[in-house]
């Protein structure tokens, strides 16, 4: 039997039994997919909508070892997502994480044309327009929108990204975390072309709740093969 707190990526324990324990996994909009460059349709009025954001920059945000990568707890009242595939609805930033492999030939989770990246970082945010909070969000078709941007190993580190691995040698293990005293401005992390592919989805780890309005930049961004493997 795979338990809650052991689902995982093995045979045993991995996405296809995750739906044993968690119903949604076997859901009709599971994350991540591969992205179909050549059937991906452009819509027209998602470009009259422009997809724009705010965040502020914070410091001492903690980061957590997730077991699966690292994850920085970000709630940002004075973030704005919004436009684009969201309607009239603003989302707020909530997390971001990241999911790499063991070596930079994998780790993304959506693939494009069958092609992983060595990594993906993940901006969790919950729609403040219609919810109280993000748990309840989570129960929602369009209660969360995760913007995921690709990492593409190259000689250039990414100074922002440095800020966060940075302090994985003090989190070692799964569960323990710490606090990142440099300031972290998510903006960032966002690639220069503002491209995307967009489509309903869900959370890609358990419950798999079918609630993510996912929004994928077509642009990687830079990192070093350090800054994207755990060791
Ligand atoms: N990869 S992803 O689809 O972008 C994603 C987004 C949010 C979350 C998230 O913030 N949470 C809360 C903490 C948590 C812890 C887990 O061990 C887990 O498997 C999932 C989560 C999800 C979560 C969100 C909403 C309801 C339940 C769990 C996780 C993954
Ligand atoms: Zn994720």
């Amino acid at each position: 039997r795979v338990m809650a707190a052991e689902w995982g990526y093995s045979p045993t324990n991995g996405p296809d039994v995750w739906a044993r324990l968690f119903p949604q996994a076997g859901g009709a909009r599971q994350s991540p997919v591969d992205i179909c460059t050549s059937i991906a349709s452009s819509d027209s009025n998602l470009e009259m909508k422009k997809l724009t954001f705010a965040y502020e920059s914070q410091s001492d945000l903690r980061i957590l070892n997730t077991g699966h990568g690292w994850k920085v707890e970000a709630p940002q009242s004075g973030s704005r997502l919004e436009g684009g595939p969201l309607g009239e609805d603003i989302y707020q930033l909530e997390q971001f994480h990241c999911h790499w492999g063991e070596t930079s030939a994998e780790g993304s989770e959506h693939t494009v044309d069958g092609r992983a990246y060595a990594g993906e970082l993940h901006l969790v945010h919950w729609n403040t327009t219609k919810y109280q909070s993000f748990a309840e969000a989570a129960q929602h078709p369009d209660g969360l929108a995760v913007l995921g941007v690709f990492f593409d190993v190259g000689n250039e580190s990414n100074d922002e990204i440095e800020k966060i691995v940075s302090t994985l040698s003090e989190i070692k293990f799964k569960g323990q975390f710490t606090d990142i005293p440099d300031v972290i401005d998510p903006t960032t992390f966002l690639p220069s072309g503002l491209g995307y592919w967009t489509y309903l989805g869900s959370l890609t780890t358990p419950p798999c709740n079918e609630c993510v309005i996912w929004i994928v930049y077509k642009e990687p961004i830079t990192v070093t093969e350090e800054q994207v493997t755990y060791h």
